[in-house]
């Protein structure tokens, strides 16, 4: 049984749900990538989403796309995202890992060279943005081969007939995006996420993740109630940012990041 799979079964039986942050992977630099993983984890984590940063990141908002380009700033590859996570996997054999990106640096790659890699390096599930679910036939199977789950979006303006053919083609969790636009929004509205998530699982066995727009505890709790995980992003990567400038060090970067999560994961378990 893939690992996401039965990390959320173990989950679900204590009655909790999952708190997925996202980081990219080089931002700051990319001895900070592994440290910040396991303070994550630490902090509550129960998947990590490591997104392989890029030039032309369209579905981001502007703090992911400065953490992009920091990363790119000291040329952080696809290769070096999956040493972070042989690295990682050296001292956590647990938390399930999921590749957020796109197309084009796993289309260098190649995607049999990719699928290979990602397995061996001890990935769990890949999200690539525009990689259209009706497109993912011919690499679905590669991806199974090699325990790799396929995890796709679902957006408000996904029509059921569509959510159905994405949840089919999807393993491990699908993620629910909660608004139009991209990655740090700040306009979620909990009673929608909660109509939309409820038809989706309707439609689908599989666990509902819910992200953009939850910045605080209360966004997350508010979520936790109504979804299967809680996905977190540019609240982690702007704090990076920030520390970044203000030359914190990898520990202290990595002590802001935990207190931030800290927060959510105690919100969450308490509603
Ligand atoms: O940043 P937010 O609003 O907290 O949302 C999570 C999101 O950043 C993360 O899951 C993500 C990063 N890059 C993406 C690209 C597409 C969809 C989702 C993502």
């Amino acid at each position: 049984m893939s690992r996401i799979k039965s990390y959320f079964e173990t989950l679900k039986a204590s009655g909790k749900k999952a708190l997925i942050p996202y980081i990219t992977a080089g931002d700051p630099t990319l001895d900070a990538t592994v440290p910040l993983m396991h303070s994550l984890v630490e902090a509550g984590a129960d998947v990590i989403e490591l997104g392989v940063p890029f030039s032309d990141p369209m579905a981001d908002g502007p703090a992911i796309q400065l953490a992009c380009e920091r990363a790119l700033a000291h040329n952080t590859s696809l290769k070096d995202v999956l040493n972070c996570v042989r690295q990682f996997r050296e001292t956590n054999a647990e938390t399930p890992i999921v590749l957020m990106g796109y197309l084009n640096p796993v289309e260098i790659m190649g995607y049999d060279t990719f699928a290979q890699e990602a397995e061996a390096a001890g990935v769990d599930g890949v999200l690539l943005v525009d990689l259209p679910p009706e497109e993912a036939d011919s690499v679905k199977p590669l991806f199974e081969k090699h325990q790799l789950d396929s995890i796709f979006l679902l957006a408000p303006t996904t029509s059921d007939a569509r959510t159905k053919l994405i949840c089919e083609h999807g393993s491990g969790y699908v993620y629910y995006v909660s608004v139009k636009g991209v990655t740090g929004s700040s306009a979620l509205d909990t009673e929608e996420v909660a109509r939309k998530v409820a038809a989706i699982q309707a439609q689908t066995d599989l666990p509902v993740g819910v992200g953009f727009g939850i910045k605080d505890g209360e966004t997350a709790a508010q979520v936790a109630e109504v979804a299967d995980g809680v996905i977190v992003g540019s609240v982690l990567v702007n704090a990076i940012a920030d520390s970044a400038s203000q030359g914190l060090s990898v520990e202290d970067t990595c002590q802001r990041l935990s207190a931030i999560l800290r927060d959510m994961r105690q919100a969450m378990d308490k509603a």
